[in-house]
């Protein structure tokens, strides 16, 4: 895997880090409030299991599972609920935990589903901003590291279900992309 790799964008130093600092910062505005955490499958997964071992604050979590990209690098424009949380949101403050926002048409989706269902609050943290991807507009209140305008795997995010297990974020090789060996 590490050979598909053209440069590595942000190091496993760089994203705990990033991790400890948002974590922090996270559980001092929740305090007291015991938010219902909510991860964004799949690629939220590696993120969120580090961001909250950062929050020393009691949490409920949840998960969603929603798709758009099909495994390709780029939107179908469609986002699909694969699964849809057990949690009641009415009148619970939510978090929801993202591994990268991207066009934004993800996160929209999600706020307005919430939104609908009565939570008192929606919040959002991700690890990754790619705010010149952006076709709607929606922002994340907790932002841990932007990246450029290319598409960008590891620590959560896949090419094709691949890569996702990466301790860094990286951006693949052309090579990986024309399937040549
Ligand atoms: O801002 P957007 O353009 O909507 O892109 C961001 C979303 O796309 C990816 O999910 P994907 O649909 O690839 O599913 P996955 O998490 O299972 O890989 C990523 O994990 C975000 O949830
Ligand atoms: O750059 C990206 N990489 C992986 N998954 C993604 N989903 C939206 N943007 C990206
Ligand atoms: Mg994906």
């Amino acid at each position: 895997m590490n050979n598909d790799i053209e440069k590595v964008l942000y190091s496993k130093e760089d994203i705990k880090k990033t991790c400890q600092k948002l974590g922090q910062k996270i559980a001092k505005q929740y305090a007291g409030k015991k938010p219902l955490v909510i991860g964004v499958l799949k690629g939220a997964i590696v993120f969120m299991t580090d961001l909250i071992r950062n929050m020393d604050i009691y949490m409920d979590i949840d998960f969603i599972d929603v798709s758009s990209y099909g495994g390709g690098t780029k939107s179908s424009g469609n986002v699909k609920l694969v699964k849809d949380i057990d949690t009641d949101v009415k009148g619970r403050n939510v978090l929801f935990i993202e591994d990268i926002i991207d066009t934004g048409r993800t996160l929209k989706y999600l706020k307005n589903l919430l939104m609908d269902r009565g939570a008192n609050s929606i919040h959002v943290c991700t690890l990754m901003d790619k705010p010149e991807g952006r076709l709607v507009d929606v922002k994340a209140d907790y932002v841990g590291l932007k990246v450029p305008n290319e598409f960008v795997v590891g620590y959560g995010m896949d090419y094709k279900e691949e890569y996702r297990n990466l301790p860094y974020v990286g951006v693949l090789k052309p090579r990986v992309y024309s399937n040549l060996n």
